[in-house]
Formats: C-alpha cells, sequence, structure tokens
C-alpha cells in the first residue's frame, strides 16, 4: 500500500464562547486518512463540523488539538498545494472569467504564455472556453461553480477540498456538474474532499463516502463505493446504488434524529 497523502490526526475543534455563552465543541477528536487520487465524500447532519474539518484541512482554521499532514509534513495554513471550493460564488467581480482561471498563476508568478495555456486547458476541461472575456456577473450559477472548479484544478493542487460546492444550484445543474467533476477526477485524477448534504450526490461521486455523528462529530462510518469508472447519471438507477443510498440514509436519519434532540 502507499503512504497516505493526507493524514488528520485526532483533530478536535472548540471555540469560545461569547459573551459569557459555553464553549462550542465543533468537532471531537478525528482521524482519516487519504491516500492519493482517494474521492472522499463526508456527509452529517447539519452543524456536526463538516465544514470545520475542510476549513482546518485548507489551513484556514487550526485545530484545538491534534495535526493534519500533508505528504507528512503539517499544515499550518492556507497552501497552493490545497484548492477549495465553496458553495458561494466566490469568483472576484472584477476579473473576467479568464483573469479569474488564472489569478492563482499570476500570484505565483507564472509566465503569461504559461498562464494562457494553463487557463485555456481549464476552461476547455469546464465547457467555458466561449466565456472566457464575460464578467462573471454574466454567468449563471452553474458556470460561475465551472469557473471555480477550474480556477482550483488551475493551480494544479494535490487536494481539492469542495464545501457544498453545488448546494445552490437547481437538481438539473446540479446532476450535470456531478457528472463534469467526476468527468475530470477520472481523466486527471486528484485526491478529493467533498463536503455534502445529498446522499445520492455523495454516493455517485466517491470512492469512499464518510458519515459523521452529530454534535460535537466524529467519523462514525467509512463506506467504499467501488462502482466501476466511468459514471454517469444511469448509475443512479442501479439497485446497487439504491441499496448503498438507504443503508445511508438510515445513518444519516438517526443522526439527525439525534442532533435534533440535543437542540
Ligand atoms: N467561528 C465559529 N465560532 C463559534 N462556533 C462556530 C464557528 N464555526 C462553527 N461553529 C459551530 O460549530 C459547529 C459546527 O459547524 P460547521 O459549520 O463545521 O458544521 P457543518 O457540519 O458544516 O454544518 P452545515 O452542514 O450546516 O454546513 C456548529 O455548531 C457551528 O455553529
Amino acid at each position: 500500500m502507499s503512504a497516505p497523502e493526507l493524514e488528520v490526526k485526532g483533530i478536535s475543534r472548540v471555540f469560545p464562547g461569547r459573551r459569557g455563552s459555553k464553549p462550542v465543541q465543533a468537532l471531537s477528536p478525528t482521524d482519516l486518512t487519504l491516500e492519493k487520487n482517494d474521492f472522499v465524500t463526508i456527509l452529517g447532519p447539519s452543524g456536526c463540523g463538516k465544514s470545520t474539518l475542510l476549513r482546518i484541512v485548507a489551513g484556514l482554521d487550526r485545530p484545538t488539538t491534534g495535526a493534519v499532514y500533508l505528504d507528512g509534513k503539517e499544515i499550518r495554513g492556507p497552501g497552493a498545494d490545497r484548492g477549495m471550493v465553496f458553495q458561494s460564488y466566490t469568483l472576484f467581480p472584477w476579473l473576467t472569467i479568464r483573469e479569474n482561471v488564472g489569478f492563482g498563476l499570476r500570484e505565483k508568478g507564472m509566465k503569461a504564455s504559461a498562464i494562457k495555456e494553463t487557463v485555456d486547458l481549464y476552461l476547455d476541461r469546464v465547457g467555458l472556453s466561449a466565456f472566457a472575456d464575460h464578467w462573471p456577473k454574466q454567468l449563471s450559477g452553474g458556470m460561475q461553480q465551472r469557473t471555480a472548479i477550474a480556477r482550483a484544478l488551475a493551480n494544479d493542487p494535490k487536494i481539492l477540498l469542495l464545501d457544498e460546492p453545488f448546494g445552490a444550484l437547481d437538481n438539473q445543474t446540479r446532476g450535470l456538474m456531478q457528472e463534469l467533476l467526476l468527468g475530470i477526477w477520472e481523466r486527471d485524477k486528484k485526491t478529493v474532499i467533498f463536503v455534502t448534504h445529498d446522499i445520492e450526490e455523495a454516493v455517485f461521486m466517491a470512492s469512499r463516502v464518510v458519515t459523521m455523528s452529530a454534535r460535537p462529530g466524529r467519523i462514525s462510518s467509512v463506506t467504499p463505493v467501488d462502482f466501476a469508472h466511468p459514471r454517469d447519471y444511469r448509475l443512479k438507477a442501479d439497485p446497487e446504488f439504491a441499496k448503498l443510498r438507504m443503508k445511508l440514509t438510515e445513518e444519516i436519519r438517526a443522526e439527525v434524529i439525534a442532533a435534533a434532540s440535543q437542540g
């Protein structure tokens, strides 16, 4: 077995209480290991610490205990080796689509000709070559998220971290976006952590689905998803797919009920 690419070791997070209120334990000590090219989706009830976990891996937050290692090196802050895509559209409104995708490359000091080549490649991957010179506000939500994915991939991160990236999209667009991202992963490979509330999406995309318990969250199960690649929307009608979806629905349902009873 190859060495793990990402190791989450015993990380927990307690947020201090504000104005006399009690501190919030957002995450119980949590371990997670990802091999190179793993595609892990994370499911769990609202408030169980999924975003907190992802933000710590991204280096946007620090754990109260434990540490995260990328290729054996402790993560202490954000870095170009991790690309992040959020649910809300985070493009720079004053930059064109091309400039948004090339932003990180310019920051790195890459030559203009190399930036153009890389940006053209990723705009093509996400089907937005014809919109390179548009402004973000001229694009639909789905197109803006495709730009955000291209921007994250253009930096060639070791790990792609996605926090409910398709959560604000309508169902049809969401399904197409799932296939688009999975197609890119099948072709280029990448290590991915993808947080979602959508059980079908979690099963469709993943090599492994991780579920988290109600707050304070911890990992409650890891389910391998062995359906062959390339996958397309027809997989969602497969009886084995339905079985896995039902198993996870029952698990998450129990956690949501537990979370609701905590108030
Ligand atoms: N900066 C913060 N200060 C105080 N509490 C916080 C902070 N960030 C998150 N929390 C709390 O920590 C818990 C976990 O939050 P987190 O956003 O990680 O959950 P989540 O599983 O991603 O939720 P959702 O699915 O609703 O997005 C929540 O109770 C939240 O209110």
